[in-house]
């Protein structure tokens, strides 16, 4: 399962929990302008924005997960099992495949309004990357500050919904999820008066009641509701350190223990890593599992007119400050 949400301060921020059972071996990746896209379909893409995120890389390409470009759009695949149908070659339009999605909208849109644009003449078709890595079946969320929508690629054809409160998770398909938000509007982050029977002298005797009901299990549905009631009433300080400290502490809300969730036999989810993107100044925040410290990776540090993939580790291990040694 995984999990992304968008956060709006005086900066904006985007990112998502990764939960699998097992890594495909990411790195933080910057592919600078001048690095060239040789698509599938479309040809080559010799100069584009700079992106950065996190990504699988393969035969010298950055197979993106979660990412940003130096324009303020964001975007995140994240599974949609089962859902996720991708289209044969079509002639007249932009045919690209499943694992070129990322790149090909962050290359060259600048704000939602080009994205959408983008996307009137999109395929999204079934060509794998490879034999070893074949089709990931996913849905998408992509985002700048002001607002958010989400790509879903199903037997039907094509979706793109709005998606006013920018969180996402995984199945079922988006405006179910969004439905089911209306079976928890009456939750509150204040404390619940009593409608039940004014004869009742029934007592508020705990703090927290008014999110009696918020479902705390982690299937994607729950998870969709969970993080949507956390991102609607997070409320922090507008400085970078306040905002990304409280952006992990709303995708904390539905972080993965290992052990909860069982895939195999002796096999468990876990939140493997999770990431915050700041969107306007090209930052890209994580931590993982293993390694609790929030690492940083700031795209503007590096030679973004560069033609070669700039890759950093995943740092993991936990670093603990001990105070008297
Ligand atoms: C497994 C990841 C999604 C995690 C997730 O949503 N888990 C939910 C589990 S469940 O549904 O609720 O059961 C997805 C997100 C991005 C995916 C990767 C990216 O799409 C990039 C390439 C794409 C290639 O086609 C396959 C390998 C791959 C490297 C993908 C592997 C894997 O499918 C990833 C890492």
């Amino acid at each position: 399962m995984c999990t992304a949400a968008t956060y709006k301060t005086k900066d904006f921020y985007f990112g998502r929990t990764l939960d699998y059972e097992f890594s495909y071996g990411d790195q933080i990746v910057i592919t600078p302008r001048n690095y060239a896209f040789n698509f599938r379909h479309v040809g080559d893409m010799k100069n584009h924005y700079a992106i950065i995120g996190m990504a699988h890389v393969a035969e010298d390409y950055p197979l993106y997960y979660d990412a940003m470009n130096e324009k303020g759009v964001a975007m995140a695949g994240l599974n949609f099992v089962g859902n996720a149908v991708y289209a044969a070659i079509k002639p007249d339009v932009e045919n690209i495949a499943q694992f070129e999605f990322i790149p090909w909208i962050l290359s060259q849109c600048s704000s939602l309004v080009e994205v959408r644009e983008l996307l009137e003449r999109i395929n999204i078709v079934n060509t794998p990357f490879s034999e070893q890595l074949p089709l990931a079946q996913l849905h998408w969320i992509i985002s700048d500050e002001n607002e958010s929508i989400t790509v879903e690629s199903m037997s039907d054809g094509l979706h793109i919904y709005d998606n006013p409160v920018g969180v996402l998770t995984n199945n079922p398909p988006f405006p179910q999820q969004m439905f089911q938000l209306n079976n928890y509007m009456y939750l509150s982050p204040k404390q619940p008066r009593n409608t039940f029977c004014e004869n009742l002298a029934l007592d508020a005797y705990s703090r927290g009641m008014g999110g009696l009901g918020l479902p705390g299990d982690l299937s994607s549905s729950s998870r969709f509701v969970r993080v949507a009631f956390t991102k609607v009433n997070a409320i922090s300080g507008e400085s970078e350190e306040e905002s990304v400290s409280q952006f992990f502490h709303i995708l904390g809300s539905v972080d993965q223990q290992r052990g909860c969730c069982e895939v195999a036999d002796g096999k468990y989810e876990i939140t493997l890593y999770t990431s915050c993107c700041n969107v306007t100044k090209g930052i890209y925040y994580y931590n993982t599992y293993e390694n609790h410290q929030i690492s940083a990776v700031d795209m503007h540090v590096e030679n973004l007119d560069s033609d070669k993939m700039i890759c950093y580790p995943v740092i993991q291990g936990e670093r603990i400050n001990y105070q008297n040694k």
